[in-house]
């Protein structure tokens, strides 16, 4: 048994220690979701509603404390918690909805009786969590999963097992069926275990890297679902806007909320060569020296905590120095925040125009200027990425977004929105390297369960007059 601790962040304090899951018990963990499968795939489907009903009711009675332990556990502010746990009750009806209006049941009348439509469970869905919404986002799998009929072994991030525990006993209060809900604690060879299992599904969120890693995994095993949702290297291209202050609040939404770690944080700000981009650059730099990154409980409120851990910061450091050593210029940089631990981190801003830079996302508030000749080249050099997770336009000019509409490569696409902030009851999921097509929040249904046509007669009757050829 390997022993482990999540510590908060912005203190270093230890606010979890246990045990990873041995291979033996991520088998047992299967082994119960596989024996529990068939009497929960069969259940009426109200049966199944009520459940999820169940756990909305104790998260919403343990939302405080809860968004309390997610602060503590990843440093992030609480006002930010408590949005995280406001979207994991809703997320229970909106799933609701998805399961009746994507994948429920519906039949015609036909010449011969009726042809119906139904969608059924794939089995034991293998749910992998990331570290950043550690409650939204595998809960946004789970939710969706156990209302089709699947059942579910989650494995939350490693470096946040509280909010997994926290989790597991809101549903286990919600008295599903043994075996129905399992959780499995642990790092990367925990999770490497789990997906060694006979599993029916993966519903992943995380990194691309590991994202890349499953579809080659997979590769032979086209009877595993895979669900995608993968990192991005996020473009937000800012054309003809007048209002710099109001451009400058975009952006900073975009690139700085949650310490620039969610997957739909703009990585890269497109704009005009010239007096034009200058301005707004100077706008989003001055608006981001007022951004107060402090620990979650601080009064006053902060914008935003530190990153994950200490090792994720001088990782992202790293990153972010290996593009000024190609030649990237500093507009602000990083660096430690003052008498604070080292996972806090100060947002940067450099220009990257003509430097030949990885596409790669750094998962932090960092954000790279892009100056362009052309609104054609703008649009080039936003889908100029093997990523495709969400873009953004800002502009006073309808037209341009008419254009950036159909030509942008992204599955989420804002104007003169921030590129951060998207909605449960839309699709959500990127392209190319940002996932494999299976968007997740309303469309997650799609994935939990696979649709049966059936034609079906009455009774058994002679059609051999619609047997041509019949000697
Ligand atoms: N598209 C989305 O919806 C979305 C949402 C949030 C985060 N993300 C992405 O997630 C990343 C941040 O999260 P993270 O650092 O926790 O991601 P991560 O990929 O490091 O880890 C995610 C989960 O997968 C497990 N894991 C990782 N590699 C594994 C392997 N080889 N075998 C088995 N299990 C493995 C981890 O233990 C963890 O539980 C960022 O890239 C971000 O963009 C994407
Ligand atoms: O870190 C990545 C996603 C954060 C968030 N996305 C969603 O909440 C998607 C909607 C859902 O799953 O219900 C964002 O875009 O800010």
């Amino acid at each position: 048994m390997t022993r482990f601790t999540s510590t908060n962040p912005a203190t270093g304090e230890t606010v979890w220690e246990g045990e990873a899951a041995s291979i033996e018990q991520v088998g047992a963990a299967v082994e119960a979701a596989r024996a529990a499968f068939p009497d929960w795939a069969d259940r009426p489907r109200q049966d199944r509603i009520d459940a999820v009903k169940r756990y909305q009711a104790v998260l919403k009675e343990r939302a405080p404390e809860m968004a309390e332990a997610i602060s503590r556990e990843t440093g992030k502010a609480l006002w930010e918690t408590k949005t995280e746990l406001a979207s994991m009750a809703g997320k229970v009806d909106i799933s609701i909805r998805a399961y009746d209006e994507r994948t429920g049941e519906r039949s015609s009348e036909t010449a011969f009786g009726r042809a119906t439509l139904r969608h059924r469970p794939h089995g034991v869905s293998a749910v992998l969590g990331p570290f950043n919404f550690p409650g939204h986002l595998p809960n946004g799998h789970i939710v969706p999963a156990l209302l089709a009929g699947d059942t579910v072994v989650f494995k939350p991030s490693e470096e946040t097992p509280l909010t997994g525990q926290l989790m597991a006993e809101c549903l286990e209060a919600a008295d599903l069926p043994k075996g129905v809900f399992n959780m499995v604690q642990g790092g990367r060879d925990t999770g490497a275990a789990l997906l060694d299992q006979p599993i029916d599904a993966l519903m992943f969120t995380g990194s691309g890297a590991a994202g890349a890693h499953f579809r080659r995994k997979f590769a032979d095993d086209p009877h595993v679902i895979l669900a995608l949702e993968l990192g991005g290297n996020n473009p937000l291209v800012v054309w003809d806007a007048a209002d710099a202050e109001a451009v400058a609040g975009i952006v900073v939404q975009s690139a700085f909320v949650t310490t620039g770690q969610r997957c739909s944080c703009a990585r890269r700000l497109i704009v005009p060569e010239g007096a034009q981009g200058d301005a707004i650059v100077e706008a989003v730099a001055a608006m981001s020296d007022r951004l107060n990154f402090a620990p979650w409980d601080s009064d006053p409120e902060p914008y935003a905590g530190p990153l994950i851990s200490e090792k994720a910061a001088s990782a992202a450091l790293a990153a972010l120095q290996q593009r000024i050593d190609a030649g990237a210029r500093v507009i602000r940089a990083s660096g430690p925040v003052d008498n604070l631990p080292g996972a806090f981190v100060k947002p940067a801003i450099i220009d990257v125009t003509g430097v030949a830079v990885e596409d790669e996302e750094m998962f932090a508030p960092f954000l790279q200027v892009l100056r362009v000749p052309s609104f054609d080249a703008a649009i080039a050099a936003a889908n100029a990425t093997k990523y495709g997770l969400s873009a953004g336009l800002v502009s006073d000019d309808a037209k341009l977004w008419d254009r950036f509409i159909n030509r942008i490569r992204a599955g989420v696409v804002n104007f003169n929105r921030p590129t951060t902030g998207a909605a449960g009851d839309m699709p959500f999921g990127g392209l190319g390297a940002s996932g494999n097509h299976r968007p997740s929040a309303y469309y997650a249904a799609d994935y939990c369960a696979y649709p049966v046509a059936s034609f079906e007669a009455g009774a058994v009757k002679n059609i051999e007059s619609e047997i041509k050829g019949l000697r």
